[in-house]
């Protein structure tokens, strides 16, 4: 039988400040255990620490925790059959719920009949039947409640069958028959798949606290009870502290142990408590598996040997292109009704090109037009890279579920970014087309269908890499507006050393030797003057004052040429265009490899 048992687990903060002391426990495959406790007594600390969760380098947890088979190591690692329900919901707003079942499904392997029968079991075991194809909710379009959130998230953990799970306060926010269904339910899942559920609850009414096996007391971090649920009442009554008749006991004990509120200090008070488990626990010494059983828990066909599964490389191969492939028919559900995903972006940037191309309307080759369309095309490549911001909300939705799903283990960052990626490139192609489809010609760029084809190349590069660093800055700070900053500041510093604001020539040679070399606005922008400027001629004025030398002078016509090199670009042969692309597509590789990285990092 597998059991999850922990001994003297000591949670002190880097200052050696105690959030949860001495804590010992053990609870048996088939069993629903609950920790409780008033509000920052150490219930999620707890939690966290038996999950084995980093909570990053200002905690210390110290002590052991063991997942055992029959006594001994288990030969998977508790990471490997556990979930944790947080208490945030972090679920794809433009999925039905069925859909989120469904692909969760998916990812947790399952397919054909399984799927489809696991899908039908969860929405009627959680009361989410009648919901199923009702969207989650996005913020512009009403959803489920909060309640059918919370039971969907809970749902949707349980479709992989995991082994172990912790549920950290699943029950906020629902009333009290919800509650009870959802405990209730996560009993039963307990009993029958030989599952261990570790519970943190607020305050759960009389009929669902006694869903529970045990129950653990906390208070300030300290262990004030720790055993049976129907074994609370007499172990209270026994210390002088008689729960009174038809009085919730769960609520009875945390008002006592509660030091938040009320009148007086009753630290004295609860280190008594403390000290009476302690004798309690020393007389009578802990708990042994037999002791904790009871005598009719006998379902070992449940509690069949967890198998170690060593993966190949081709096994791994064929797991990431088939998450991926799931990752990717999921994204491009949301793509489609997620009107903040692309459907807005591409009305957004329909509505630039018709500004942009009524501002420089119909300009002609006459020298005065010269700077007009250079910052046109300045305006393009920067302006639009900009606009990427508007994407940090959407990938932060995905982000967070990703976060999720992979500290649960159903994929890890590699198919995410692979999938985020490709979902991505035919949408921001579309608003490539549509943007230049109508600022190209309105401006009166170069009138050849190769000119316009080399813009929209530029431009879809330009996006791709736009898109790629908001990626990269909302993987490393996943913060919606620390990442809105990070991106603003970042596209004003690609847009100022690009060579347009202050020609590359004159550039402070920090920023010329660093910056300069890695802006890929600079690239854009740079492909693009090629592709207007080369192989033009203007007019210059009508006393021939030519504004920009070239051998045309004594014509009064201006070679293309001559504006290209008065902004530093001397080479603007073919291979050179293509060594820019070739960066351009490496320039796009790195963000998304660090990205990976980022994600890597969040979820070691
Ligand atoms: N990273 C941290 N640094 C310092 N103190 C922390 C940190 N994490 C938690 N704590 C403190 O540990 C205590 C226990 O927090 P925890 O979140 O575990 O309580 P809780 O019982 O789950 O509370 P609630 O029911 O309100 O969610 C709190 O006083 C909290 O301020």
């Amino acid at each position: 039988m597998a059991t999850l048992s922990w001994s003297d687990l000591n949670v002190t903060t880097k200052d050696n400040v105690a959030i949860v002391s001495k804590s010992n426990g053990l609870c048996p495959a088939g069993h629903i255990i609950a920790l409780m406790g008033p509000s920052g007594s150490g219930k999620t600390t707890l939690l966290n620490s038996l999950a084995s969760r980093d909570m990053g380098s200002a905690i210390k947890v110290h002590g052991d925790v063991e997942y055992l088979y029959q006594g001994q190591e288990s030969p998977q690692k508790l990471s490997a059959v556990s979930t944790y329900v947080e208490q945030e919901d972090h679920l794809i707003g433009c999925l039905t719920v069925k859909d989120t079942l469904w692909y969760t499904g998916e990812l947790s392997g399952l397919s054909g009949a399984i799927l489809k029968d696991q899908v039908e079991y969860l929405l009627n075991a959680f009361g989410l039947k009648g919901q199923s194809d009702i969207l989650v909710g996005t913020p512009i379009q009403k959803g489920i409640s909060g309640g059918q959130k919370r039971r969907l998230t809970v749902a949707s953990q349980l479709m992989r069958n995991p082994k172990v799970i912790f549920m950290d306060e699943p029950t906020s926010g629902l009333d009290s028959k919800a509650s009870f269904e959802i405990i209730s339910h996560m009993k039963n899942y307990a009993h029958e798949h030989g599952a261990i559920v570790i519970v943190s609850i607020h305050q759960p009414s009389t009929s669902t606290f006694d869903l529970f096996d045990e129950v653990v007391f906390l208070s300030k971090g300290r262990t004030v009870y720790n055993g049976p649920v129907k074994e609370v009442v007499e172990y209270f009554k026994n210390i002088d502290m008689e729960i009174p008749q038809y009085y919730n006991p769960a609520e009875y004990i945390l008002e006592a142990i509660s030091t938040d509120f009320g009148s007086g200090d009753n630290t004295n008070d609860i280190s008594d408590l403390v000290s009476k488990w302690e004798d309690y626990n020393n007389r009578n010494g802990e708990k042994t598996i037999q002791q904790i059983l009871e005598p009719h828990e006998t379902h070992n066909s449940l509690y069949e040997k967890p198998e170690s599964k060593r993966h190949t490389f081709g096994w791994r191969i064929k797991h990431v292109s088939n998450v991926t492939w799931i990752l990717s028919r999921r994204l491009l559900v949301k793509a489609r009704r997620d009107v903040f995903a692309y459907i807005l972006r591409i009305f957004m940037y329909l509505a630039l090109a018709i500004l942009m191309g009524t501002v420089w309307l119909r300009l002609n080759h006459n020298q005065d037009n010269i700077s007009s369309y250079v910052s046109a095309l300045f305006f393009s490549g920067a302006f639009m890279s900009f606009m990427a911001v508007a994407y940090i909300p959407v990938y932060i939705e995905d982000y967070m579920n990703f976060k999720k799903e992979a500290r649960n283990n159903l994929y890890g960052p590699l198919p995410f970014m692979i999938s985020n990626f490709l979902v991505g490139l035919p949408f921001l192609f579309v608003i490539t087309v549509v943007f230049s489809a109508f600022a190209y010609w309105m401006v009166n760029l170069k009138n050849t269908a190769e000119g316009f084809f080399r813009f929209i190349l530029w431009l879809f590069l330009d996006l791709l890499a736009a898109e790629s660093m908001v990626v990269l800055i909302s993987s490393s700070i996943p913060i919606f507006i620390v990442a809105l900053a990070l991106t603003a500041f970042a596209n004003g510093l690609w847009m100022a050393v690009q060579g347009f604001l202050v020609p590359a020539t004159i550039l402070n040679p920090f920023w010329y030797y660093t910056f300069y070399w890695i802006d890929y606005q600079r690239y854009v922008f740079h492909g693009m003057m090629i592709t207007e400027f080369k192989d033009s001629i203007y007019n210059c004025d009508a006393d021939c004052n030519c504004a920009y030398v070239s051998d045309l002078a004594s014509e009064c016509k201006i070679r293309g040429e001559a504006v290209l090199h008065s902004v530093g670009i001397s080479d603007h042969s073919a291979s050179k265009v293509g060594q820019w692309v070739g960066i351009m597509i490496v320039i796009i590789f790195v963000y998304r490899v660090l990205g990976y990285f980022a994600l890597k990092y969040h979820v070691k």
